[in-house]
Protein backbone atom coordinates (compact mmCIF):
# COMPACT_ATOMS: atom_id res chain seq x y z
CA UNK A 1 0.00 0.00 0.00
CA UNK A 2 1.54 3.53 -0.81
CA UNK A 3 1.21 5.84 2.16
CA UNK A 4 0.46 9.50 1.46
CA UNK A 5 4.45 10.50 2.77
CA UNK A 6 5.35 7.96 -0.02
CA UNK A 7 2.93 9.67 -2.40
CA UNK A 8 4.12 13.05 -1.60
CA UNK A 9 7.90 12.18 -2.34
CA UNK A 10 6.79 10.80 -5.54
CA UNK A 11 6.22 14.13 -7.07
CA UNK A 12 7.04 14.88 -10.23
CA UNK A 13 10.62 16.40 -11.05
CA UNK A 14 10.11 19.83 -10.60
CA UNK A 15 11.10 20.65 -13.94
CA UNK A 16 9.61 17.53 -15.51
CA UNK A 17 8.88 17.73 -18.94
CA UNK A 18 8.73 15.49 -21.47
CA UNK A 19 11.29 16.56 -24.29
CA UNK A 20 14.36 18.99 -24.51
CA UNK A 21 14.74 21.10 -27.37
CA UNK A 22 18.31 22.04 -28.75
CA UNK A 23 19.53 24.53 -30.88
CA UNK A 24 23.05 22.84 -31.86
CA UNK A 25 26.23 24.12 -33.46
CA UNK A 26 27.33 26.17 -30.69
CA UNK A 27 30.76 25.87 -28.93
CA UNK A 28 30.35 25.30 -24.94
CA UNK A 29 32.47 27.71 -22.95
CA UNK A 30 32.66 28.54 -19.28
CA UNK A 31 33.02 26.70 -15.92
CA UNK A 32 30.44 24.24 -14.20
CA UNK A 33 29.80 22.64 -11.57
CA UNK A 34 28.57 19.15 -11.13
CA UNK A 35 25.82 17.59 -8.46
CA UNK A 36 26.66 14.85 -6.13
CA UNK A 37 26.69 11.05 -7.81
CA UNK A 38 23.30 9.37 -7.88
CA UNK A 39 25.52 6.38 -8.26
CA UNK A 40 27.01 6.97 -4.39
CA UNK A 41 24.08 8.96 -3.22
CA UNK A 42 21.69 5.98 -4.03
CA UNK A 43 23.65 3.24 -1.55
CA UNK A 44 24.65 5.94 1.15
CA UNK A 45 20.73 6.77 1.48
CA UNK A 46 20.72 2.92 2.70
CA UNK A 47 23.72 2.62 4.85
CA UNK A 48 22.96 6.10 6.31
CA UNK A 49 19.21 4.18 7.57
CA UNK A 50 21.48 1.62 9.39
CA UNK A 51 21.86 3.48 12.39
CA UNK A 52 19.51 3.75 14.97
CA UNK A 53 20.63 7.41 14.81
CA UNK A 54 20.21 10.32 12.66
CA UNK A 55 23.13 10.59 9.84
CA UNK A 56 23.17 14.02 7.50
CA UNK A 57 23.59 13.54 3.95
CA UNK A 58 25.04 16.52 2.20
CA UNK A 59 25.16 16.93 -1.71
CA UNK A 60 22.86 14.21 -2.84
CA UNK A 61 20.96 15.09 -6.04
CA UNK A 62 17.49 14.88 -4.18
CA UNK A 63 15.70 16.05 -7.96
CA UNK A 64 16.84 12.95 -9.54
CA UNK A 65 14.17 10.39 -10.30
CA UNK A 66 15.78 7.41 -8.80
CA UNK A 67 16.47 9.12 -5.28
CA UNK A 68 13.12 10.16 -5.21
CA UNK A 69 12.03 6.46 -5.63
CA UNK A 70 14.71 5.12 -3.02
CA UNK A 71 13.45 7.57 -0.51
CA UNK A 72 9.68 6.28 -1.23
CA UNK A 73 10.86 2.55 -0.29
CA UNK A 74 13.15 3.44 2.33
CA UNK A 75 10.10 5.28 4.22
CA UNK A 76 8.30 2.15 3.74
CA UNK A 77 10.52 0.33 5.38
CA UNK A 78 10.07 2.66 8.17
CA UNK A 79 12.49 4.52 7.92
CA UNK A 80 12.59 8.46 9.14
CA UNK A 81 13.48 11.02 6.36
CA UNK A 82 14.01 14.76 6.96
CA UNK A 83 15.08 16.88 4.30
CA UNK A 84 16.76 20.10 4.95
CA UNK A 85 17.51 21.92 1.90
CA UNK A 86 18.02 21.43 -1.70
CA UNK A 87 20.90 18.69 -1.30
CA UNK A 88 20.56 17.60 2.49
CA UNK A 89 18.83 14.95 4.44
CA UNK A 90 18.44 13.23 7.34
CA UNK A 91 17.41 9.62 7.86
CA UNK A 92 17.01 7.40 11.20
CA UNK A 93 16.93 3.89 10.97
CA UNK A 94 15.74 3.43 14.39
CA UNK A 95 12.10 2.23 12.71
CA UNK A 96 13.25 -0.02 10.16
CA UNK A 97 10.65 -2.58 9.62
CA UNK A 98 10.02 -5.97 8.22
CA UNK A 99 8.12 -4.63 5.13
CA UNK A 100 6.51 -5.75 1.53
CA UNK A 101 7.43 -3.11 -1.05
CA UNK A 102 5.38 -1.64 -3.78
CA UNK A 103 6.15 -2.91 -6.77
CA UNK A 104 5.20 0.01 -8.99
CA UNK A 105 8.12 1.48 -6.81
CA UNK A 106 10.75 -0.56 -6.50
CA UNK A 107 10.77 -1.83 -10.40
CA UNK A 108 11.43 1.32 -11.20
CA UNK A 109 15.11 1.68 -9.92
CA UNK A 110 18.01 -1.10 -10.07
CA UNK A 111 19.30 -0.04 -6.12
CA UNK A 112 15.89 -1.12 -4.46
CA UNK A 113 17.90 -4.55 -4.33
CA UNK A 114 20.36 -3.04 -1.79
CA UNK A 115 17.52 -2.92 0.58
CA UNK A 116 17.87 -6.60 1.25
CA UNK A 117 21.32 -6.27 2.58
CA UNK A 118 19.78 -3.41 4.66
CA UNK A 119 16.62 -5.49 6.04
CA UNK A 120 18.87 -8.68 7.31
CA UNK A 121 21.39 -6.25 9.07
CA UNK A 122 18.35 -4.82 10.55
CA UNK A 123 17.18 -8.76 10.95
CA UNK A 124 13.92 -7.82 9.12
CA UNK A 125 12.51 -9.83 6.36
CA UNK A 126 11.98 -8.24 2.97
CA UNK A 127 9.74 -8.95 0.04
CA UNK A 128 11.12 -7.02 -2.26
CA UNK A 129 9.24 -7.21 -6.24
CA UNK A 130 11.99 -7.42 -9.33
CA UNK A 131 14.07 -4.76 -9.37
CA UNK A 132 14.23 -2.11 -12.63
CA UNK A 133 16.37 0.37 -14.18
CA UNK A 134 17.92 1.32 -16.73
CA UNK A 135 17.24 -1.14 -19.98
CA UNK A 136 20.30 -1.91 -21.21
CA UNK A 137 20.67 -5.61 -21.23
CA UNK A 138 19.84 -8.76 -18.58
CA UNK A 139 20.74 -7.51 -14.82
CA UNK A 140 20.73 -10.41 -13.67
CA UNK A 141 20.65 -10.59 -9.39
CA UNK A 142 22.48 -14.11 -8.63
CA UNK A 143 25.02 -12.93 -6.60
CA UNK A 144 23.08 -11.11 -4.53
CA UNK A 145 21.05 -13.64 -3.83
CA UNK A 146 23.95 -16.11 -3.34
CA UNK A 147 25.80 -13.86 -0.84
CA UNK A 148 22.60 -13.72 1.48
CA UNK A 149 22.26 -17.71 0.97
CA UNK A 150 26.10 -18.13 1.96
CA UNK A 151 25.37 -15.55 5.25
CA UNK A 152 23.10 -17.94 6.24
CA UNK A 153 19.73 -15.96 5.55
CA UNK A 154 16.69 -17.70 4.08
CA UNK A 155 16.03 -16.12 0.52
CA UNK A 156 13.08 -16.94 -1.57
CA UNK A 157 12.85 -16.09 -5.42
CA UNK A 158 9.95 -16.16 -7.94
CA UNK A 159 9.16 -14.85 -11.14
CA UNK A 160 7.82 -11.90 -9.53
CA UNK A 161 10.52 -10.86 -6.11
CA UNK A 162 12.51 -11.85 -3.95
CA UNK A 163 11.57 -12.28 0.00
CA UNK A 164 14.84 -12.39 2.30
CA UNK A 165 14.26 -13.83 5.95
CA UNK A 166 16.92 -13.31 7.91
CA UNK A 167 19.14 -15.58 10.19
CA UNK A 168 21.25 -13.80 12.40
CA UNK A 169 21.68 -16.57 15.16
CA UNK A 170 23.71 -18.64 13.72
CA UNK A 171 27.41 -20.42 15.41
CA UNK A 172 29.47 -19.05 12.16
CA UNK A 173 31.57 -16.81 12.82
CA UNK A 174 33.19 -16.65 9.79
CA UNK A 175 31.93 -16.20 6.10
CA UNK A 176 33.68 -16.24 2.96
CA UNK A 177 32.41 -14.87 -0.36
CA UNK A 178 34.09 -15.05 -3.94
CA UNK A 179 32.33 -13.36 -6.78
CA UNK A 180 33.11 -14.37 -10.21
CA UNK A 181 32.72 -10.30 -11.18
CA UNK A 182 33.30 -7.68 -8.69
CA UNK A 183 29.32 -6.30 -8.94
CA UNK A 184 29.06 -2.71 -7.41
CA UNK A 185 25.32 -3.62 -6.15
CA UNK A 186 25.91 -7.12 -4.86
CA UNK A 187 29.38 -6.20 -3.09
CA UNK A 188 27.01 -2.73 -1.49
CA UNK A 189 24.82 -5.87 -0.08
CA UNK A 190 27.41 -7.49 1.18
CA UNK A 191 28.81 -5.00 3.06
CA UNK A 192 25.32 -4.07 4.20
CA UNK A 193 23.91 -7.61 5.12
CA UNK A 194 27.42 -7.61 7.36
CA UNK A 195 28.09 -4.36 9.32
CA UNK A 196 25.81 -4.85 12.02
CA UNK A 197 26.89 -8.48 12.74
CA UNK A 198 28.54 -8.13 15.66
CA UNK A 199 30.88 -11.44 16.47
CA UNK A 200 30.94 -11.94 12.76
CA UNK A 201 33.50 -11.71 10.05
CA UNK A 202 32.28 -11.37 7.09
CA UNK A 203 35.53 -11.65 3.86
CA UNK A 204 34.57 -10.97 -0.18
CA UNK A 205 37.04 -11.95 -2.73
CA UNK A 206 36.48 -10.25 -6.06
CA UNK A 207 35.00 -7.12 -4.22
CA UNK A 208 33.86 -4.12 -6.48
CA UNK A 209 36.64 -0.91 -5.78
CA UNK A 210 35.26 1.70 -7.36
CA UNK A 211 35.16 5.48 -5.99
CA UNK A 212 31.37 5.31 -5.52
CA UNK A 213 31.74 2.01 -3.34
CA UNK A 214 34.68 3.60 -1.67
CA UNK A 215 32.24 7.03 -0.90
CA UNK A 216 29.86 4.59 1.02
CA UNK A 217 32.54 2.52 2.88
CA UNK A 218 34.25 5.88 3.92
CA UNK A 219 30.40 6.73 5.75
CA UNK A 220 30.19 3.63 7.21
CA UNK A 221 33.57 3.87 8.71
CA UNK A 222 32.69 7.40 10.18
CA UNK A 223 29.42 5.54 11.48
CA UNK A 224 31.87 3.29 13.00
CA UNK A 225 31.76 -0.13 10.33
CA UNK A 226 35.44 -1.75 10.56
CA UNK A 227 36.62 -3.09 7.40
CA UNK A 228 40.29 -4.12 6.26
CA UNK A 229 41.26 -4.59 2.81
CA UNK A 230 43.19 -7.33 2.93
CA UNK A 231 44.59 -7.09 -0.27
CA UNK A 232 43.56 -5.41 -3.61
CA UNK A 233 40.49 -6.75 -4.00
CA UNK A 234 39.22 -8.45 -0.97
CA UNK A 235 37.44 -6.96 1.66
CA UNK A 236 36.71 -7.99 5.22
CA UNK A 237 34.11 -6.31 6.95
CA UNK A 238 34.24 -7.21 11.01
CA UNK A 239 30.65 -6.54 12.48
CA UNK A 240 29.67 -4.39 15.38
CA UNK A 241 26.75 -3.95 17.35
CA UNK A 242 25.82 -0.65 16.58
CA UNK A 243 26.58 2.38 13.90
CA UNK A 244 26.70 5.67 15.54
CA UNK A 245 25.04 9.22 13.84
CA UNK A 246 27.31 11.31 11.62
CA UNK A 247 27.26 14.00 8.59
CA UNK A 248 28.56 12.72 5.22
CA UNK A 249 29.33 14.87 1.60
CA UNK A 250 28.03 12.78 -1.11
CA UNK A 251 31.15 12.69 -3.72
CA UNK A 252 30.48 14.52 -6.82
CA UNK A 253 29.45 12.49 -9.93
CA UNK A 254 32.52 11.28 -12.12
CA UNK A 255 29.96 10.09 -14.97
CA UNK A 256 28.85 13.66 -15.08
CA UNK A 257 32.10 15.36 -15.11
CA UNK A 258 33.26 12.84 -17.97
CA UNK A 259 29.29 14.34 -19.45
CA UNK A 260 30.45 17.84 -19.49
CA UNK A 261 34.06 16.52 -21.04
CA UNK A 262 32.23 15.22 -23.85
CA UNK A 263 29.80 17.82 -24.16
CA UNK A 264 32.84 20.91 -24.38
CA UNK A 265 34.66 18.25 -26.75
CA UNK A 266 31.82 17.49 -29.27
CA UNK A 267 30.96 21.56 -29.37
CA UNK A 268 34.70 21.82 -30.12
CA UNK A 269 34.66 24.49 -26.84
CA UNK A 270 37.06 24.70 -23.46
CA UNK A 271 36.03 25.56 -20.05
CA UNK A 272 36.88 23.87 -16.24
CA UNK A 273 34.43 21.36 -14.54
CA UNK A 274 34.72 22.47 -11.46
CA UNK A 275 35.17 19.98 -8.64
CA UNK A 276 36.31 17.45 -11.14
CA UNK A 277 39.21 14.57 -10.28
CA UNK A 278 40.93 12.35 -13.15
CA UNK A 279 41.88 10.24 -10.38
CA UNK A 280 38.42 8.94 -10.66
CA UNK A 281 38.47 9.01 -14.19
CA UNK A 282 41.99 7.99 -14.72
CA UNK A 283 41.00 5.32 -17.99
CA UNK A 284 38.71 7.74 -19.31
CA UNK A 285 40.97 10.56 -19.39
CA UNK A 286 44.10 8.82 -20.95
CA UNK A 287 41.71 7.87 -23.45
CA UNK A 288 40.76 11.39 -24.25
CA UNK A 289 43.90 12.95 -23.95
CA UNK A 290 45.07 10.03 -26.39
CA UNK A 291 42.49 10.71 -28.83
CA UNK A 292 43.41 14.60 -28.44
CA UNK A 293 41.49 16.54 -26.17
CA UNK A 294 42.83 18.57 -23.84
CA UNK A 295 42.14 18.04 -19.91
CA UNK A 296 44.50 19.45 -17.54
CA UNK A 297 43.70 18.63 -13.54
CA UNK A 298 43.84 22.13 -11.86
CA UNK A 299 43.19 22.93 -8.30
CA UNK A 300 39.35 23.85 -8.55
CA UNK A 301 38.66 21.06 -11.37
CA UNK A 302 39.38 19.68 -14.87
CA UNK A 303 40.20 22.22 -17.52
CA UNK A 304 38.87 21.16 -20.89
CA UNK A 305 39.98 22.45 -24.14
CA UNK A 306 38.22 20.24 -27.44
CA UNK A 307 39.30 22.95 -30.16
CA UNK A 308 42.34 20.15 -31.76
CA UNK A 309 41.92 17.54 -33.93
CA UNK A 310 40.39 14.13 -32.64
CA UNK A 311 41.78 10.93 -33.48
CA UNK A 312 39.79 7.76 -32.98
CA UNK A 313 40.69 5.62 -30.23
CA UNK A 314 38.81 2.27 -29.29
CA UNK A 315 37.71 1.08 -26.07
CA UNK A 316 36.55 -1.90 -24.19
CA UNK A 317 34.80 -1.48 -20.90
CA UNK A 318 35.28 -3.25 -18.12
CA UNK A 319 34.95 -3.14 -13.91
CA UNK A 320 36.85 -0.07 -12.62
CA UNK A 321 39.88 0.98 -13.40
CA UNK A 322 38.86 -0.20 -16.63
CA UNK A 323 36.58 2.35 -18.92
CA UNK A 324 33.05 2.47 -17.09
CA UNK A 325 30.28 0.75 -19.04
CA UNK A 326 28.35 3.89 -17.95
CA UNK A 327 30.86 6.37 -20.09
CA UNK A 328 30.85 4.26 -23.20
CA UNK A 329 27.85 6.56 -24.53
CA UNK A 330 29.43 9.66 -23.75
CA UNK A 331 32.99 8.52 -25.09
CA UNK A 332 31.08 7.32 -28.58
CA UNK A 333 29.26 11.44 -29.12
CA UNK A 334 32.98 12.21 -28.86
CA UNK A 335 34.08 9.88 -31.57
CA UNK A 336 31.11 11.02 -34.01
CA UNK A 337 34.46 14.05 -34.35
CA UNK A 338 37.28 11.34 -34.79
CA UNK A 339 38.68 11.75 -38.45
CA UNK A 340 38.47 7.54 -38.98
CA UNK A 341 36.56 4.58 -37.13
CA UNK A 342 36.75 3.82 -34.10
CA UNK A 343 35.57 0.76 -31.95
CA UNK A 344 33.54 0.24 -28.49
CA UNK A 345 33.51 -3.60 -27.36
CA UNK A 346 30.86 -3.18 -24.36
CA UNK A 347 31.84 -5.86 -22.04
CA UNK A 348 29.39 -5.85 -18.74
CA UNK A 349 25.85 -5.45 -20.69
CA UNK A 350 24.74 -6.49 -23.85
CA UNK A 351 21.84 -3.75 -24.95
CA UNK A 352 23.61 -0.49 -24.17
CA UNK A 353 24.08 0.27 -27.58
CA UNK A 354 20.48 1.54 -28.33
CA UNK A 355 21.30 5.35 -28.80
CA UNK A 356 23.40 4.35 -31.64
CA UNK A 357 19.82 4.37 -33.62
CA UNK A 358 19.42 7.96 -32.43
CA UNK A 359 22.83 9.19 -33.37
CA UNK A 360 22.06 7.89 -37.01
CA UNK A 361 19.07 9.98 -37.46
CA UNK A 362 21.49 12.68 -36.83
CA UNK A 363 23.47 11.90 -39.38
CA UNK A 364 26.03 9.43 -37.52
CA UNK A 365 26.88 6.03 -39.30
CA UNK A 366 27.68 4.14 -36.47
CA UNK A 367 26.72 0.32 -36.81
CA UNK A 368 26.65 -2.53 -33.96
CA UNK A 369 28.37 -5.90 -34.82
CA UNK A 370 27.38 -9.11 -33.22
CA UNK A 371 31.14 -10.01 -31.57
CA UNK A 372 32.29 -13.31 -30.16
CA UNK A 373 32.38 -12.31 -26.72
CA UNK A 374 29.99 -13.28 -23.41
CA UNK A 375 29.17 -10.27 -21.66
CA UNK A 376 29.30 -10.28 -17.98
CA UNK A 377 25.82 -11.01 -18.02
CA UNK A 378 25.91 -13.93 -19.80
CA UNK A 379 24.75 -12.46 -23.07
CA UNK A 380 26.29 -12.40 -26.52
CA UNK A 381 28.12 -9.10 -26.93
CA UNK A 382 27.93 -6.14 -29.60
CA UNK A 383 30.61 -4.23 -30.79
CA UNK A 384 29.73 -0.54 -31.70
CA UNK A 385 31.61 0.46 -35.37
CA UNK A 386 31.98 4.57 -35.35
CA UNK A 387 32.77 5.65 -38.45
CA UNK A 388 33.73 9.09 -39.65
CA UNK A 389 30.51 11.18 -40.11
CA UNK A 390 29.77 13.81 -42.31
CA UNK A 391 28.35 17.35 -40.39
CA UNK A 392 25.59 16.65 -38.42
CA UNK A 393 21.88 17.54 -38.86
CA UNK A 394 19.42 18.50 -36.16
CA UNK A 395 16.06 16.14 -36.38
CA UNK A 396 12.89 16.62 -34.55
CA UNK A 397 12.52 12.33 -33.43
CA UNK A 398 14.85 11.80 -30.97
CA UNK A 399 14.52 9.43 -27.97
CA UNK A 400 16.25 9.31 -24.53
CA UNK A 401 16.21 5.23 -24.48
CA UNK A 402 18.51 4.93 -21.23
CA UNK A 403 19.97 7.61 -19.01
CA UNK A 404 23.46 7.91 -20.39
CA UNK A 405 22.21 6.86 -23.96
CA UNK A 406 19.87 9.94 -23.60
CA UNK A 407 22.91 12.28 -22.62
CA UNK A 408 24.81 10.94 -25.60
CA UNK A 409 22.59 11.98 -28.00
CA UNK A 410 21.73 15.70 -26.37
CA UNK A 411 25.40 15.94 -26.91
CA UNK A 412 25.07 14.81 -30.54
CA UNK A 413 22.42 17.49 -30.44
CA UNK A 414 24.71 20.21 -29.92
CA UNK A 415 27.01 19.37 -32.40
CA UNK A 416 24.49 19.25 -35.09
CA UNK A 417 23.35 22.17 -36.82
CA UNK A 418 20.01 23.17 -36.62
CA UNK A 419 16.81 22.38 -34.19
CA UNK A 420 17.00 18.46 -32.85
CA UNK A 421 13.86 17.57 -29.68
CA UNK A 422 14.66 14.66 -27.69
CA UNK A 423 11.54 12.84 -26.05
CA UNK A 424 11.46 10.21 -23.17
CA UNK A 425 13.55 12.51 -21.26
CA UNK A 426 12.56 11.30 -17.69
CA UNK A 427 15.29 8.58 -18.63
CA UNK A 428 18.02 11.34 -18.87
CA UNK A 429 16.12 13.14 -15.26
CA UNK A 430 16.63 9.85 -13.27
CA UNK A 431 20.36 10.36 -13.68
CA UNK A 432 20.89 13.75 -13.97
CA UNK A 433 19.35 16.67 -11.78
CA UNK A 434 19.21 19.25 -14.71
CA UNK A 435 21.56 18.47 -17.50
CA UNK A 436 19.56 21.61 -19.66
CA UNK A 437 20.66 23.97 -16.95
CA UNK A 438 24.52 22.40 -17.31
CA UNK A 439 24.55 22.82 -20.67
CA UNK A 440 22.85 26.47 -20.73
CA UNK A 441 25.69 27.14 -17.96
CA UNK A 442 28.66 26.59 -20.50
CA UNK A 443 26.20 28.65 -23.02
CA UNK A 444 24.64 25.94 -24.96
CA UNK A 445 20.96 26.02 -25.91
CA UNK A 446 18.85 23.56 -24.68
CA UNK A 447 15.44 24.14 -23.36
CA UNK A 448 12.37 21.78 -21.72
CA UNK A 449 9.31 21.54 -23.33
C1 LIG B 1 22.85 2.50 -9.45
C2 LIG B 1 24.20 2.10 -9.93
O1 LIG B 1 25.21 2.40 -9.32
N1 LIG B 1 24.26 1.44 -11.07
C3 LIG B 1 25.52 1.09 -11.69
C4 LIG B 1 25.91 -0.31 -11.28
O2 LIG B 1 24.82 -1.17 -11.55
P1 LIG B 1 24.80 -2.65 -10.96
O3 LIG B 1 25.04 -2.62 -9.49
O4 LIG B 1 23.57 -3.27 -11.47
O5 LIG B 1 26.06 -3.28 -11.67
P2 LIG B 1 26.80 -4.62 -11.41
O6 LIG B 1 28.23 -4.30 -11.26
O7 LIG B 1 26.13 -5.40 -10.35
O8 LIG B 1 26.52 -5.39 -12.79
C5 LIG B 1 27.49 -5.49 -13.79
C6 LIG B 1 27.28 -6.75 -14.57
O9 LIG B 1 27.27 -7.87 -13.71
C7 LIG B 1 26.10 -8.67 -13.94
N2 LIG B 1 25.66 -9.21 -12.64
C8 LIG B 1 25.43 -8.37 -11.61
C9 LIG B 1 24.95 -8.86 -10.41
C10 LIG B 1 24.71 -10.25 -10.31
O10 LIG B 1 24.25 -10.74 -9.28
N3 LIG B 1 24.97 -11.05 -11.38
C11 LIG B 1 25.46 -10.57 -12.55
O11 LIG B 1 25.70 -11.32 -13.50
C12 LIG B 1 25.07 -7.69 -14.49
O12 LIG B 1 24.08 -8.36 -15.24
C13 LIG B 1 25.95 -6.80 -15.35
O13 LIG B 1 26.17 -7.43 -16.59
O14 LIG B 1 27.06 -0.68 -12.02
C14 LIG B 1 26.81 -0.78 -13.45
C15 LIG B 1 28.06 -1.37 -14.08
O15 LIG B 1 29.15 -0.57 -13.83
C16 LIG B 1 26.45 0.60 -13.96
O16 LIG B 1 26.06 0.49 -15.31
C17 LIG B 1 25.30 1.19 -13.18
O17 LIG B 1 25.19 2.56 -13.47
C1 LIG C 1 22.75 2.38 -15.63
C2 LIG C 1 22.66 3.33 -14.70
O1 LIG C 1 21.93 3.30 -13.61
P1 LIG C 1 21.00 2.14 -13.01
O2 LIG C 1 21.93 1.06 -12.54
O3 LIG C 1 20.35 2.79 -11.84
O4 LIG C 1 20.04 1.72 -14.06
C3 LIG C 1 23.45 4.59 -14.82
O5 LIG C 1 23.58 5.31 -13.81
O6 LIG C 1 23.95 4.88 -15.91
Amino acid sequence: MQSNSTKLLLKKHPKATNSYVIKGGKPLKGEVVVQGAKNAALPALVAASLSDETVELKNVPLELNDVNNLLALLREVGVKIEIKDENTLTLNGEGWRSSELDPNIASKIRHSLLLLGGSVTKDCSLYLPLAGGCEIGERKHDLHVLALENMGHDVIESGEGIRVIPDLNDDVDHTEIEFYYPSFGATLNVIFASVLCSGKITTLKNAAKNPEVLDVIHLLEQMGAIFNWKDESTLEIIGVNKLNGTSHQVMSDRIIVSTMIAAIAVTKGNGTIIGGNATVLETEVATWRKAGLIIQQKENGLFVDGNNKIKPVNIETKAYPGFHTDIQPLHAAIMLRANGTSKIKEMILDGRFLYCEELNKLGAKTKIENGDFTCVNGAKGQIAIINESPPLIGVLNLIATDIRGGAAVVLASLAANGISEITNVYQIERGYSDLPELIQTLGGNVQRK
